[in-house]
C-alpha cells in the first residue's frame, strides 16, 4: 500500500478556539478510515481543511496523492480527486435524480455529455436508485438522498471519498443497507474512504482503522477493536456519549 493522504501539524484556530490541534495522520490507498470523536471534536473542520473550504494555520502539511493541497481552492482539490458528502444532504433541488448525478460529474467529462449520462446511470444502478432517474430529488426518502449523495460524489471519479456522518437520521435497516453499499462502492471503484460517524456499532464494522479525536486532537489511532478498548477513547467518547451496551457490541 502507498500513502494517498498525509497530514502533519494541522492546526486551526477560530479566534481563541483551537478547533484542530496538531493533527498528524495518514491514509493508505484502498483503506477505509473512520474519524471518531464527540460533538465539537473538530471532525467537520478537518474535512473543511482537507477539501480547501478553510485554510489551516501556518505550518500545516496536507499532501494528497503527492501534491501539497494547502491553500488550494475547493474546485482544484476536487479536481485532484477528493469528493465529499455532507452531514445534511444537499441535493440540487428542482433537478431530477439523474441530473443531480450528472452535475456531480461535470468538470471531469465536460466535453462528453453521453459519457456523463452513461456514468451517472451506471452509478444510480450501483447505489440502488435505478428506475428513479427522472424522480425530482425533493420527493426522495432520506435513505435514498444518502444514496444519491454518494452517487453524485462518485460521478467526479474521486480517489478519496469523504463521508460526513452517512448514517445520521437513518433507521437500523437503512444503516445496514448503506453500510453494505459503502463496502460495495469501495471495492467496485477502487476507492479510499474516510468517514466521520457517530453510529459506533456499524462504523466499527465498516472501517479498517480509526483515528480518534477529542477537542481537536488525535488521542488514539489503530484497529477498531483496539480503539474501543483504548482508555483515552473510552473517557472521551464511549464513556460520555454512548451506552455501554453499544460499546460492547462494537468491540
Ligand atoms: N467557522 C467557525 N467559527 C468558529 N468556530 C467554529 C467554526 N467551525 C467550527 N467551529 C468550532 O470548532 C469546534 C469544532 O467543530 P466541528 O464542527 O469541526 O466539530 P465536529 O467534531 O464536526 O462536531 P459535530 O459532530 O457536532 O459535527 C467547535 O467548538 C465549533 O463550535
Amino acid at each position: 500500500m502507498s500513502t494517498l493522504l498525509d497530514l502533519a501539524n494541522v492546526n486551526k484556530h477560530f479566534g481563541g478556539l483551537h478547533a484542530v490541534r496538531n493533527v498528524t495522520f495518514s491514509v493508505q490507498r484502498g483503506e477505509v478510515v473512520g474519524i471518531l470523536g464527540p460533538n465539537g471534536a473538530g471532525k467537520t473542520t478537518l474535512y473543511n481543511l482537507l477539501t480547501g473550504f478553510i485554510r489551516p494555520d501556518a505550518g500545516a502539511r496536507i499532501v494528497f496523492d503527492g501534491r501539497d493541497v494547502v491553500g488550494m481552492p475547493p474546485h482544484r482539490v476536487a479536481a485532484l480527486g477528493i469528493s465529499r458528502t455532507f452531514q445534511l444532504c444537499r441535493p440540487f433541488v428542482g433537478m431530477s435524480v439523474l441530473e443531480n448525478v450528472i452535475v456531480g460529474g461535470l468538470g471531469t467529462h465536460r466535453h462528453d455529455g453521453a459519457a456523463l449520462d452513461e456514468r451517472a446511470r451506471s452509478l444510480l444502478g450501483q447505489v440502488g436508485l435505478a428506475g428513479k432517474e427522472a424522480t425530482p430529488v425533493e420527493v426522495l426518502s432520506y435513505g435514498d438522498q444518502r444514496r444519491l449523495e454518494i452517487a453524485r460524489a462518485l460521478a467526479a471519479r474521486p480517489k478519496l471519498l469523504l463521508l460526513d456522518e452517512p448514517f445520521a437520521g437513518l433507521g437500523s435497516g437503512e444503516i445496514a443497507d448503506l453500510s453494505a453499499l459503502i463496502r460495495q462502492v469501495h471495492a467496485a471503484e477502487g476507492l479510499t474512504v474516510v468517514l466521520i460517524e457517530h453510529k459506533l456499532r456499524e462504523f466499527m464494522r465498516l472501517v479498517d482503522r480509526v483515528v480518534a479525536l477529542d477537542f481537536g486532537e488525535v488521542i488514539a489511532q489503530g484497529l477498531p477493536e483496539d480503539i474501543v478498548r483504548h482508555p483515552a477513547v473510552i473517557e472521551a467518547y464511549i464513556g460520555r456519549d454512548v451506552p455501554e451496551t453499544e460499546a460492547a457490541h462494537a468491540a
